[in-house]
């Protein structure tokens, strides 16, 4: 059954912790496998397509892939499906001085699961946002930019709230609430 033994292409350990922990019980098991695939420029929605397209074709089977962004109001929704880049190159400190001088720090982080069923498939996807803001790091510093996320509603950085909390409000979330529901359909 195509959501039974859906294979999740990651490279991110952490990712691929809390889609499993969000699936929980759902009955959904998630196998991973680490492909190397390069990523388009694009549009969140365009990288989304243009990987799943390419694991889908080397796995020569159905699969899933997720891409995240964490846009930025003042700068239009940079840095977007970059912000890998941009973590590595100016880490959290650096994200806060890219909006010294704009007058919003408001943020949203973007989860896009992409769904293929099989080579020279077209990838459905499925989207999930949090709104927040950008903030001097706080919390423990093992998942990206966890730190310098704080989501509307509450006074605690990702990185600071337990998982559970997360994972309850998060943008990866979100977007798996909408695959789950797309993958029973197709169970039905
Ligand atoms: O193999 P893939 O799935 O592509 O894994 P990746 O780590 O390359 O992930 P992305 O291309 O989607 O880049 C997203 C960046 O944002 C980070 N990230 C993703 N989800 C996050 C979350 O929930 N909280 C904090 N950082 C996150 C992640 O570590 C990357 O630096
Ligand atoms: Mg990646």
């Amino acid at each position: 059954m195509a959501s039974n033994n859906l294979i999740f292409v990651t490279g991110n350990a952490n990712k691929l912790k809390e889609v499993r922990a969000i699936l929980g019980a759902s009955g959904v098991d998630i196998d991973s496998q680490e492909l190397d695939i390069p990523e388009v420029q694009g549009s969140t929605q365009e990288v989304a397509i243009a990987k799943c397209k390419r694991a889908a074709e080397l796995l020569r089977g159905p699969c899933i892939t997720e891409d995240t962004a964490l846009c930025f109001e003042a700068l239009n929704g940079l840095p977007g499906p970059y912000i890998k880049y941009f973590m590595q190159e100016i880490g959290h400190d650096g994200l806060n001085r890219l909006l010294v001088g704009f007058p919003t720090t408001n943020a949203w982080a973007l989860c896009t699961f992409a769904y293929s069923a099989g080579p020279g498939t077209e990838p459905v996807l499925f989207e999930g946002r949090t709104d927040g803001r950008i903030v001097p790091a706080r919390g423990e510093k093992k998942f990206g930019w966890d730190p310098v996320f704080e989501p509307t509603g509450f006074n605690q950085t990702y990185a600071e709230m337990s998982a559970e909390v997360k994972n309850k409000i998060s943008h990866r979330y979100r977007a798996l609430e909408k695959l789950q529901a797309y993958l029973r359909g197709l169970d039905a």
